[in-house]
């Protein structure tokens, strides 16, 4: 298994860069060849961005052209047992030596190995490691060092090195994912990646970035191709689902009439078709995050890091909604294919487990979302004072004078809400943290005690982003479209509002006029919608453009022949070579007879 997932990798690796391809196309080429994931994927997805976002140009040029040609293979190795969100907390050190002008790596405890870098246990024979920096005596926090860890020719753990794999997962069974232990491990001080501070040969320290966190830059980075990664998924999920949903006949609703496609219950409707809306939500949305990302590079190479705390929010909430509700709906298209949905030639499972990992690494649901919150309680107290707001905060301005917002169910009149109900649930929280801190509390107590709070304050604020975003893009992009496709997607993105005016009622009725009369008519415009998509819904997932190599799904085939590939990939299963297993004879029969 392992072996051939290496050798089909390095084909997709070297095949690709041969061609040049470009990152779109690496995307889709790349999963023609892995159901799973690569143990190349942290070599491209953060070992090299590390190299370009932490060193400095001297450093790249001798390390980029390096991992580029593929004469070392790296991960970022960052998470420990111990710890993985609290990066503060990391244990693994780097202290410097100036009489040999070296850093000593070591894993003080069990705790300490670093473990989950993916590609680590087996394949990389290099690592971005994060360590705990001391010098002359002083500890100046987590910092990234490059490291090699096997000789690149026999690959053997250099001394001092201990790697492994750790072992089966929910998923990601290919990504090698491995830890690694230092005892008194040397590197020249040149390893330490010196863009941001360095350590000057006798061992001084010298910040040279202005902001403090720029050493998560990369974490950053991630975060933002990920929401672009979850749009990806779930367009292959929703493809394979709707196309099964399409060919599935079952059951008899009308005694005298065949059964009908499933596709044409509104229940399956009503589960598909918000995934094809939220496939192209998050799309336009991480091409928008993904300017404002390259915007807010070109502020800090010019020296301004004052836009990065908001780049820092958006990208938290927005990889932990778009993960979470890939990761949600990507289930719900498995749901929606009955039994053969739980098969693994189906890929739903497969992509099910790459989605929901997403919801954790690169910074889990929760951690994300409340980092976001911390930003948006900053902002307010902000404009409490009379500062002027971030663009993505404008909304907050609304709710100043506290009057409720009067319900609109025009599609600006549901992202008015949905911005009414994100101002109303930060304003709650601030209102919160006062009244915990005038019953006594410290600060710190009275955020702990409105968390849970905050988190749907940050979900409630990404949720408007994301309508606000999906809502003004569809009607920028399709001004110069067919009125038939135009139709189709204004379909889609009024879609998107309409499903989430219905799962947040209780919030816009607490912070809108939205009455029942209101939801009654939302109710209705829902389920006439979703008849008039499902005309369309097979040319919706087709128009995705995924070529069977790339779904890899006996359900999701264009051509529609579900049976005779569930029934080809069956006959395929090792346990059907032979007539009778040999278990038959070791096991069962004995057992019958009453011989065991
Ligand atoms: C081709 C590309 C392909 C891409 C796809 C690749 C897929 C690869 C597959 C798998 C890889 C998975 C790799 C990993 O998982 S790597 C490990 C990821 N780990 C994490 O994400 C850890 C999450 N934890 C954190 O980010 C932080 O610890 C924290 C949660 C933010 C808390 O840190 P800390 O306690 O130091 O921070 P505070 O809360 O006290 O905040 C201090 C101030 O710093 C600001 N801050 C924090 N983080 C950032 C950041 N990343 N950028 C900018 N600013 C940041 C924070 O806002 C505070 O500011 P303030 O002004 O409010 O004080
Ligand atoms: C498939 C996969 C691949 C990975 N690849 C890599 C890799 O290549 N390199 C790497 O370095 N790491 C990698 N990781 C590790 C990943 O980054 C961490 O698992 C992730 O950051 C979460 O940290 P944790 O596991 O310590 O969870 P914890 O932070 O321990 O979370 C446990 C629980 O505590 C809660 N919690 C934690 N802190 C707070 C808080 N302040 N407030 C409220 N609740 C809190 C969380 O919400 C969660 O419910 C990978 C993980 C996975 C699953």
């Amino acid at each position: 298994m392992y072996g051939q997932i290496v050798r089909d990798g390095l084909v997709n690796v070297t095949g690709i860069e041969d061609l040049g391809l470009t990152s779109p196309v690496l995307q889709r080429t790349s999963d023609a060849f892995f159901k799973e994931i690569s143990p190349f994927l942290l070599h491209f997805g953060m070992f090299v961005p590390t190299i370009i976002g932490q060193c400095t140009p001297e450093q790249q040029a001798k390390w980029l052209p390096l991992a580029m040609d593929l004469k070392i293979i790296g991960t970022y190795a960052q998470t420990e047992l111990g710890h993985g969100t609290f990066i503060r907390g990391l244990e693994t050190t780097a202290t410097y030596d100036a009489s040999t002008e070296q850093f000593i790596l070591k894993t003080p405890k069990l705790s300490s190995y670093k473990w989950w870098a993916g590609g680590l246990g087996k394949t990389a024979n290099h690592c971005i490691v994060l360590a705990q920096l001391y010098t002359k005596g002083v500890c100046h926090g987590p910092h990234p060092f490059i490291v090699q860890i096997r000789d690149t020719e026999t690959h053997m753990p250099l001394p001092g090195i201990k790697v492994g794999e750790i072992g089966p997962k929910l998923g990601f069974n290919t990504a090698d994912n491995g830890f690694l232990g230092f005892e008194d491990f040397r590197i020249p001080r040149e390893n330490l990646m010196m863009k941001n501070a360095q350590v000057t040969k006798d061992g001084t320290y010298v910040k040279v970035a202005r902001h403090g966190k720029l050493t998560y830059g990369t974490m950053v980075f991630v975060r933002v191709m990920l929401v672009s990664d979850m749009a990806y998924c779930l367009a292959k999920a929703v493809t394979i689902a709707v196309r099964y949903s399409a060919v599935r006949r079952q059951s008899q609703p009308k005694p005298d009439q065949p059964e009908p496609q499933v596709l044409d219950y509104l229940t399956q409707q009503h589960k598909l078709f918000i995934c094809i809306s939220t496939a192209h939500a998050m799309k336009l949305t991480s091409t928008w995050l993904w300017n404002t990302f390259t915007g807010v590079l070109a502020d800090m190479r010019d020296g301004n890091t004052d836009t990065l705390p908001e780049l820092h929010a958006l990208s938290s909430c927005l990889k932990a909604i778009s993960t979470s509700d890939t990761s949600a709906l990507i289930e719900q298209c498995r749901f929606a294919c009955g039994g053969h949905g739980y098969m693994y030639s189906s890929n739903l499972p497969a992509l099910y487990s790459f989605a929901t990992a997403t919801r954790t690494y690169e910074g889990d649901y929760t951690v994300l979302l409340l980092q976001t919150a911390r930003f948006l309680v900053k902002s307010w107290e902000q404009m409490d004072e009379g500062k002027p707001l971030t663009p993505t905060l404008a909304y907050l301005e609304q709710s100043r004078n506290g009057s409720q917002v009067s319900w609109d169910d025009s599609p600006e009149g549901i992202v008015r809400g949905f911005d009414a109900v994100a101002a109303g649930r930060i304003g709650a929280c601030v209102k919160s943290i006062r009244k915990h801190i005038n019953n006594g509390m410290d600060y710190e107590d009275a955020w702990q005690m409105t968390t849970v709070q905050l988190v749907g304050a940050a979900e409630a604020h990404c949720r408007a982003v994301i309508c606000r975003v999906y809502r003004d893009e569809t009607a920028r992009l399709t001004a110069g479209c067919s009125p038939g496709v135009k139709a189709v997607l204004d379909q889609l993105s009024t879609l998107y509002l309409l499903y989430w005016a219905l799962e947040r009622t209780g919030d816009l009725l607490r912070f809108s006029s939205l009455s029942e009369r209101d939801i009654e008519n939302l109710q209705a415009r829902y389920e006439a919608l979703l008849l008039k998509i499902r005309p369309n819904a097979v040319g919706l997932v087709d128009a995705f453009d995924f070529r069977d190599e790339v779904l890899m799904s006996t359900l999701g085939s264009y051509d529609g022949r579900v049976y005779e590939r569930l029934m080809e990939e069956a006959l395929k299963t090792p346990l059907n070579r032979e007539p009778v297993s040999d278990s038959f004879h070791k096991y069962i029969k004995p057992m019958m007879q009453g011989k065991l």
